[in-house]
């Protein structure tokens, strides 16, 4: 199976994909559980912190029931220190053609940020049909996924940045809207006081909204 057709399969799996900025590795592993046991199986950990590779590592060996995989991957390099890290796919928020040759080599399914329609062509042409929409309220939110849905009917994404529960279920609502991503589902401050019953409730009502 290709890679984009295992990126898709990875969109049908749950509405939300939670975006994960983890300040401490020992948080990597009961945060990962609470968001499994609310229901959201396939999990971003963003590499915006330093200890993220090793949070990627720990979910990978101690969450089976998690699909661990790399976000804000920004650098070529990124790419295959997240997949020898354990990550089971990649999340960009834009694209070059550096940083797709590089996801490329991993072989890993992949998430390439796109907004516009030079941008989703440029995709298309490497036979990218599962694209990351970022960020997407700013860009032009649900009313720019419509638009683009006329003339690009095959292309599926995932819109992240500025959803909350409320908006996902507007964008999940979309023909090429499978799932949203978002940071919502683990507020900064529950995950600080180690809070993980709310964080799993914030995950089972993400994970019943229906695409
Ligand atoms: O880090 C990345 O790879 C990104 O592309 C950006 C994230 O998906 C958004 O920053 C999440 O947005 P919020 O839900 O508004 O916090």
């Amino acid at each position: 199976m290709d890679r984009n057709q295992q990126m898709l399969d990875l969109m049908a799996l749950g509405p939300v994909i939670p975006v994960l900025v983890i300040e401490e590795a020992d948080q990597a592993v009961p945060l990962a559980q609470a968001l499994v046991a609310g229901g959201l199986r396939v999990l971003e950990v963003t590499l915006r912190t330093p200890v993220a590779l090793e949070c990627i590592a720990r979910i990978a060996a101690d969450v089976p029931d998690a699909i661990v995989g790399a976000g804000t991957v920004n650098r070529p390099i990124d790419a295959d220190a997240a997949r020898q890290s354990g990550a089971k796919f990649l999340v960009s928020p834009g694209s070059t053609a550096a940083l797709l040759d590089e996801m490329d080599k991993t072989h890993l399914p992949y998430l390439a940020g796109a907004v516009t329609a030079s941008e989703v062509l440029g995709l298309l042409e490497r036979g990218l049909t599962a694209l990351k929409f970022f960020p997407a309220e700013p860009a032009g939110g649900i009313n720019y996924l419509k638009a683009l849905a006329g003339p690009l009917p095959e292309i599926r994404f995932c819109p992240t940045g500025g959803i909350d529960l409320a908006k996902a279920k507007q964008y999940l609502a979309l023909p090429n809207v499978p799932c949203v991503g978002g940071s919502w589902v683990v507020p900064k401050e529950a995950l600080a006081a180690g809070d993980y019953a709310r964080i799993e409730t914030l995950a089972r009502e993400a994970a019943s909204l229906t695409p």
